[in-house]
C-alpha cells in the first residue's frame, strides 16, 4: 500500500499535505504513515492465520516509540538486539514474553535485564554465549529460554555488508557444530532449550534461499529430535526485501507459502523477526534545499538532511527515490542531492534528473528502515523530528533535537 501520493500537484502522507508538516515540524524530519504500518504487519497476520506464529518486529529497523506502539496493539512481538532496545520495548508497553533477543555480543547485563523481565528467548550465537547465559541465569535462580542461531551457510544474494548466513559472516554458529552444542546446552543446568533460529541477511528480493535455509535447518531439527532433543520453535529471522527502485518486491505470501508447507504438521512454533518490510516504505524522509550549486561537472542541490541522517546512500551505496514534494513543471536537469556534512560521500542520491529551485522541498522515500534509527550527531548536527500521520491527523513522535543536547552529557576539565 502507497500512503504516500500526489494529489492536486502535491505530495501527501495519508491526507496530509507533506509540505505542510514541514511548515509545522520543520526539515529534515521523518515522517511515517500509521496506515502503511498496520497494512504491512497486516500482509504477514493475513498469511500466517490459523498458524500458531508470531511475529517479532526487529527494533533495529526503527526503535521509535510509536512505532513499537503501534505494532504492539497489533499482537506483534519484538526482535532485539540490545539492553537499549529492550528498554525501549517496555516503555512502548510492548510484552517482554513475546521478545527475542539476538545479537553476537549480548553482555552479562544485558542477559540480566532480559532474564528479569521473562523474555521469550535468548537467540544464542556462540559457544561461550551460552555459558556466559548459563551462569547469569544461575545466579538469578532463573532458567534462560535458549535457542541457537544457527548460520547454514546460505547466500543470500544480497549486498555483502548485510549478508549475515554465509560462512564468512560473524552470525551465529557454524552448521556443523549446532548439534553437539545442542548436546553440550542440555548439560547446562539453568538454560531450557526451546527452539532454533536462522537469520541469513537483509533485503532478499528472491525468496528462494529463504526456503533453501530452512531445508538445512529441518535436517538438524529431525537430527536432534533423534537425539531426544525436541524444538517448540522455529525462528526463520527476517530479510524481506522491500522496492526502492524498481526492483520487483516479492509478496509476503510468495516468501511465506513455501516455509509453511515445509513447516506444516511438524507442531513448531514460528517465529519471523521482519524489519525493514514493515516499516521501509511506511516512511518518507522530508527535506528541503538550501541551496543550487549548479558546476562545470556536476550540477549540487544542498539540502538540509544528510548522511548523519540517512546513512544508507553512503553506506551501501543505496539508491532512495527522491521526489518533489511540489512537482514543477519545468525542464529537468541533472542534480547531485548532496546533504552539508563535509564529506564527498555525503549524498542522498546521484544523478537524479529533477526541475528544482531552491527552498523546494523533496522527499526522500522508502526511508521508514535503518533511516532514523543509523543517524548520528556528525557535524553536532541534531537528529531530525519524526512524526505520524495516520489519516488527516499528525502526531510528533520525536521532537528534533537541540544542539544543547548533543553535548549535555560532556563537561569541560576541572
Ligand atoms: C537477527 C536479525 N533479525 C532480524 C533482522 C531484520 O532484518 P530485516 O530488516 O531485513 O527484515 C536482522 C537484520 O538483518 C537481524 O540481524
Ligand atoms: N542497516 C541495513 C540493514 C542491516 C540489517 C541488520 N542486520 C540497511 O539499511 O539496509
Amino acid at each position: 500500500m502507497n500512503a504516500f501520493t500526489l494529489k492536486n500537484g502535491q505530495l501527501y502522507a495519508e491526507s496530509v499535505a507533506l509540505s505542510d508538516i514541514a511548515a509545522r515540524f520543520g526539515t529534515p524530519c521523518y515522517v511515517y504513515s500509521r496506515t502503511a504500518l498496520e497494512a504491512a504487519l497486516d500482509e504477514y497476520l493475513q498469511e500466517l492465520m490459523g498458524v500458531d506464529a508470531l511475529v517479532c518486529f526487529a527494533v533495529k529497523a526503527n526503535g521509535n516509540l510509536a512505532i513499537l506502539d503501534v505494532f504492539s496493539r497489533l499482537g506483534a512481538g519484538f526482535d532485539i538486539v540490545s539492553g537499549g532496545e529492550l528498554k525501549r520495548v517496555l516503555a512502548a508497553d510492548g510484552d517482554p514474553k513475546k521478545v527475542v533477543f539476538s545479537g553476537v555480543g549480548k553482555s552479562r547485563e544485558e542477559m540480566k535485564l532480559a532474564l528479569e523481565h521473562n523474555i521469550f528467548c535468548f537467540n544464542v550465537e556462540s559457544a561461550p554465549e551460552l555459558e556466559r547465559l548459563n551462569e547469569v541465569a544461575g545466579v538469578l535462580g532463573k532458567k534462560a529460554p535458549i535457542s541457537l542461531r544457527v548460520n547454514p551457510n546460505v547466500d543470500p544474494k544480497t549486498h555483502p555488508y548485510i549478508s549475515t548466513g554465509l560462512k564468512k559472516n560473524k552470525f551465529g554458529v557454524a552448521y556443523d557444530d549446532a548439534l553437539s552444542l545442542y548436546q553440550h546446552a542440555v548439560t547446562l543446568p539453568n538454560l531450557e532449550i526451546t527452539g532454533i533460529d536462522c537469520h541469513i541477511g537483509s533485503q532478499l528480493l528472491d525468496p528462494s534461499p529463504f526456503a533453501e535455509a530452512l531445508d538445512k535447518i529441518l535436517i538438524l531439527v529431525d537430527q536432534l529430535a533423534s537425539n531426544g532433543i525436541q524444538l517448540r520453535h522455529i525462528d526463520l529471522g527476517g530479510g524481506l526485501g522491500i522496492r526502492y527502485k524498481d526492483e520487483q518486491e516479492p509478496t509476503v505470501k510468495s516468501y511465506l507459502q513455501p516455509l509453511l508447507t515445509k513447516l506444516k504438521g511438524r507442531g513448531l512454533k514460528i517465529i519471523l523477526e521482519p524489519g525493514r518490510r514493515l516499516v521501509g516504505n511506511a516512511g518518507v524522509l522530508l527535506t528541503k534545499i538550501e541551496y543550487l550549486k549548479p558546476g562545470e561537472a556536476k550540477n549540487f542541490a544542498i539540502v538540509d538532511a544528510a548522511m548523519n541522517d540517512l546513512a544508507r546512500p553512503a553506506l551501501y551505496d543505496a539508491w532512495h527515490e527522491i521526489v518533489p514534494v511540489q512537482p514543477r513543471h519545468d525542464a529537468p536537469r541533472t542534480w547531485e542531492i548532496v546533504g552539508p556534512i563535509c564529506e564527498t560521500g555525503d549524498f542522498i542520491g546521484h544523478d537524479r534528473s529533477l526541475a528544482l529551485k531552491a527552498g523546494d522541498l523533496l522527499a526522500v522515500l522508502s526511508a521508514g528502515a535503518y533511516g532514523m534509527t543509523m543517524s548520528s550527531n556528525y557535524n553536532s548536527r541534531p537528529r531530525a523530528a519524526e512524526v505520524m500521520v495516520d489519516g488527516s491527523i499528525v502526531h510528533l513522535i520525536r521532537h528534533r533535537e537541540t544542539e544543547e543536547a548533543l553535548y549535555a552529557l560532556e563537561s569541560r576539565l576541572p
